[in-house]
């Protein structure tokens, strides 16, 4: 499917499988890029921590140094209406932004109303558990430099200042990482409309497990690990100046941190958010709307 089919307005049938699943296939570019971009950092842990940075607190803000970088870019984003589109979620609460300048723009209502939102997860599961994995490689390349002019101890690890590129990049990554995880809502919408009787029952009792059970295709999941690795192993490489891959310089990122990153996380999380979606996906109904509902033909 070409880039252009996967455009919301241009498409003809928003719901297909095929046309969401070319869009979290698209992500993956999007999202090991960014994490090659941010790689090149070293960890530096403080702009993780509330209250490291004397300034913010100053100027009256009391998160970390990457919530104020979201909470400043978010603001001007969401000037731009970006969050009011169903698969851009904001990381500062939404009370906290400004509203847009332009009038929303009437986009089809595809989702059911629903406050699904795992955007706290995702950041905590990226701080803790992605940045230091990626920034391995240059967190030991600055400890090395650092001890050959002499510095050893604490004072040689993890912080090499970048904390305005570093937090620009960390901002990048995820908000790739929310849209795909937030995708598994259209998801859920096309698997439930493909056949709401199916789902019906389980979302009234509620039972998760057996929601999870009929939205989960391991085989679509095992051919995605396979191939993101496949892709990770290609964009990670080096060239030399005249073009020739270069597979013994070592990689732009570690690639099973990569795997490894989808397998343990962003895959839950969007079965996680497929599952949630499901669960309200039938709220505020009459008895007699899921009569006719539970009736309807398989698609
Ligand atoms: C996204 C889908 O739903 C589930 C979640 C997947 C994922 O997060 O990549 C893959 C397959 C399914 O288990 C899908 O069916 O494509």
């Amino acid at each position: 499917m070409s880039t252009a089919q996967q455009n919301f307005i241009l498409t003809t049938d928003p719901l297909s499988l095929d046309r969401i699943r070319s869009i979290l296939n698209r992500l993956e570019e999007t999202i090991i890029f960014d994490l090659i971009e941010r790689a090149q950092f070293a960890h530096n842990p403080k702009i993780y921590r509330k209250g490291e940075f004397e300034e913010l607190q100053k100027i009256g803000f009391k998160g970390s140094w990457l919530e104020w970088f979201l909470k400043e870019t978010e603001s001007f984003h969401a000037k731009a209406r970006r969050y009011t589109s169903p698969d851009e979620y904001p990381f500062t609460d939404r009370a906290e932004l400004p509203g847009p300048v332009l009038k929303g723009v009437e986009l089809p209502k595809i989702l059911y109303p629903n406050n699904v939102n795992a955007n706290k997860s995702i950041l905590s599961f990226y701080t803790r558990s992605i940045v230091p994995r990626i920034t391995a490689q240059a967190t030991l390349a600055l400890a090395a430099a650092k001890r050959a002019k002499g510095i050893t101890g604490d004072d040689e690890y993890e912080d090499d200042g970048n904390y305005g590129s570093a937090a620009v990049l960390d901002v990048e990554v995820l908000g790739a990482i929310s849209k795909r995880v937030h995708y598994g809502k259209f998801v859920s919408e096309s698997k439930f409309r493909a056949d709401p009787a199916a789902f019906i029952p389980h979302i009234l009792t509620p039972n998760r497990a057996a929601l999870d059970a009929l939205i989960t295709k391991p085989e679509v999941e095992r051919k995605l690990l396979q191939r993101l690795r496949k892709k990770a192993e290609v964009y990670a490489l080096n060239f030399s100046p005249e073009g020739e891959p270069s597979g013994d310089a070592g990689r732009k990122i570690d690639v099973d941190a990569i795997v490894e990153l989808y397998e343990h996380y962003i895959i839950p999380l969007t079965k996680e958010v497929e599952v949630d979606y499901l669960l309200v996906r039938l709220e505020g109904m009459s008895q007699k709307e899921l009569e006719e509902l539970s009736s309807a033909k398989k698609a």
